[in-house]
């Protein structure tokens, strides 16, 4: 079975090695003249033999060393309808289908089963979704069973690790620092806007999001190298670009063809500037025996043994910005859409914001809590425009029996169709309505603590699943809520904004796969506001 699995596969891969190799053998007996190679100087090889060699070497060793990383088959569990019909030609339209209206096929499974198991073809095969009352069942499951890292190609690139110890890191603490640095960071990302002036949104709040949280990372010291911030939001792109290409090539032929892709090859030039930004930061701060509030300084003084090493250190540092800077610019972007659209709520998040500031015009770390309609209204954003379409995602690498009996097939990606839960109607009355204080309400009116902390933005819970649940979800979440609170206080306070004339409708989101993007080339009017 295991053979009959590989070879299904990779028959192209094996096509294409056979192919090598009997060129390569040919060569070892002489028959093949190379002109090609002849033309191209590789005087190199002056010996025929000598080349048929190192390329029968290099097919045969990659055929075993990639051996392990053939993709399994996947089984159904029976019984489970598929979204769009189970024979095989409709699940082949429908895994492309998924690619741009995975949306809708979530809602239709959710629909018809009422919440209940069902698959949706997609390019990773069929997903299977769970009903969220097996999320208990699953958040504590064995990662080597239920795998979270395994549903990130990014991963195939970045290689692994594990990141989860960053829960434990206070960043309520540099908060202080961080609204600083929004001053400076919208000064250099935004023009002067004294009259009405046109902003790609995405564009701008993302270099605005990657200076702040940068920020957060490592200080001003990284929040203001211009080389760091530029290689942290390129580091994201190009790992999504490169994960994209290197799907399309077989598993066998994927350690080769990553270094024929550019986006994979400039990922080494990030790694080498994250270096150059964060290694004289940690070695300042060892030789004066300093302590400082960012990530940085968190991560040197918790790492173990190996780990102290600070090459690996900026590397982590990378990677974490991978998680952080397009998801939280995700947010406010959208929100500043939601606004444009509904002006109405403009007013009264200002005079929320205004109540808290302390004398510096700053919100401090207490009052962010108290924020509770700019809280509720970021929520409302993420329920109508999710970042994630699915969340939960994980991999079943051998069967895994739930508590009553119902088997996940070995080799299922799972999730939870969040972005349907979101517009489900027993847990959010009147669901297609855009209520932006309706958290605010539950949180105000609510005599359950309980009720009350769920509706809250940074809640993980199992009618809350934008930041995932259990072992895995989102360590970063608290910083971003605070974060994204303190970027919109501050566009609130110090900016007027508006659709531009004749595109007063409300930019669409842009679906690909699982994401479900702000729109990247909306623009919106912003002028400063007069300060009294
Ligand atoms: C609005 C912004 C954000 C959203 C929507 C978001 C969403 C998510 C989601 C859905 C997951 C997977 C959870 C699961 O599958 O159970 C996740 C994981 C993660 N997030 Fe976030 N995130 C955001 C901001 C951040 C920030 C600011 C940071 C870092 C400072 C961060 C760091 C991480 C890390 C490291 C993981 C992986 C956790 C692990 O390996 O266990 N995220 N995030």
């Amino acid at each position: 079975m295991a053979i009959k699995d590989y070879l299904y596969a990779n028959l192209m891969a094996l096509f294409v090695s056979a192919g090598l190799i009997v060129f390569s053998l040919r060569y070892v007996v002489g028959e093949t003249e190379s002109k090609f190679l002849a033309i191209q100087g590789f005087e190199f090889f002056e010996n025929r033999t000598k080349l048929s060699s190192y390329l029968t070497v290099i097919v045969v060793g990659l055929l075993f060393v990639t051996l392990p990383q053939r993709p399994k088959r996947q089984k159904l569990a029976p019984g489970i309808p598929i979204v769009g019909g189970s024979d095989i030609q409709h699940v082949k339209q429908n895994r492309k289908r998924f690619i741009h209206d995975g949306k809708s096929m979530l809602a239709e499974g959710y629909r018809k089963t009422k919440g209940g198991f069902f698959y949706v073809p997609s390019n990773c095969g069929e997903r299977l979704m769970l009903p969220v009352k097996y999320l208990e069942d699953l958040k504590t499951a064995p990662i080597d069973q239920v795998d979270f890292v395994a549903t990130f190609i990014e991963y195939l690139i970045f290689g692994e690790k594990d990141v989860r110890g960053l829960k434990d890191f206070q960043s309520a603490d540099v908060m202080p620092a961080v609204q600083r640095e929004i001053r400076n960071a919208f000064d250099a990302a935004f023009p002067p806007c004294e009259d009405w002036t046109e902003i790609n949104v995405v564009e701008r709040i993302t270099k605005v999001v990657a200076r702040v949280s940068s920020c957060m990372f490592g200080g001003i010291e990284l929040s203001e190298n211009e080389k760091w911030v530029e290689a942290s939001i390129a580091f994201a792109i190009d790992g999504f670009h490169g994960a994209q290409k290197i799907k399309r090539y077989p598993h066998v032929l994927r350690p080769i063809a990553k270094y024929f892709i550019s986006e994979i090859r400039s990922i080494a030039g990030h790694y080498a500037e994250a270096e150059k930004a964060a290694i004289p930061i940690l070695e300042a701060r060892q030789k004066a025996g300093e302590k400082a509030l960012d990530l940085l300084y968190w991560m040197s003084d918790q790492a173990k043994g190996s780990e102290r090493n600070m090459k690996f250190i900026a590397s982590i540092l990378l990677k974490v910005s991978f998680a952080a800077i397009h998801t939280s610019a995700a947010a406010p972007s959208q929100l500043i859409y939601d606004l444009c659209a509904m002006p109405e709520y403009v007013e009264p998040l200002r005079k929320e914001v205004e109540s808290v500031l302390d004398p510096d015009g700053n919100i401090d770390k207490k009052s962010f809590g108290q924020l509770v309609k700019l809280d509720s209204i970021m929520k409302e954003s993420q329920r109508f425009n999710p970042l994630l379409l699915i969340t939960f995602e994980r991999v079943v690498h051998t069967p895994y029996r739930l508590s009553d009996g119902f088997v996940i097939p070995a080799h299922t990606h799972i999730g939870v169709p969040t972005s349907s839960l979101l517009m489900d109607p027993d847990l959010y009355p009147d669901p297609t309505r855009y209520d932006g204080f309706r958290f605010a309400k539950i949180r105000t009116h609510e005599p359950n603590a309980d009720a009350s902390a769920r509706a809250q933005y940074a809640a993980s819970n199992p009618s809350s699943m934008s930041f995932g649940f259990g072992r895995h979800s989102c360590p970063g979440r608290f910083f971003a809520a605070n974060e994204i609170k303190a970027i919109m206080g501050y566009l609130l306070l110090n900016f007027d904004m508006k659709f531009p004339e004749g595109k007063e409708k409300r930019p669409e989101s842009l679906l690909f796969e699982t994401q479900f993007l702000p729109n990247p080339t909306a623009t919106v009017m912003f002028k400063r506001r007069k300060q009294a």
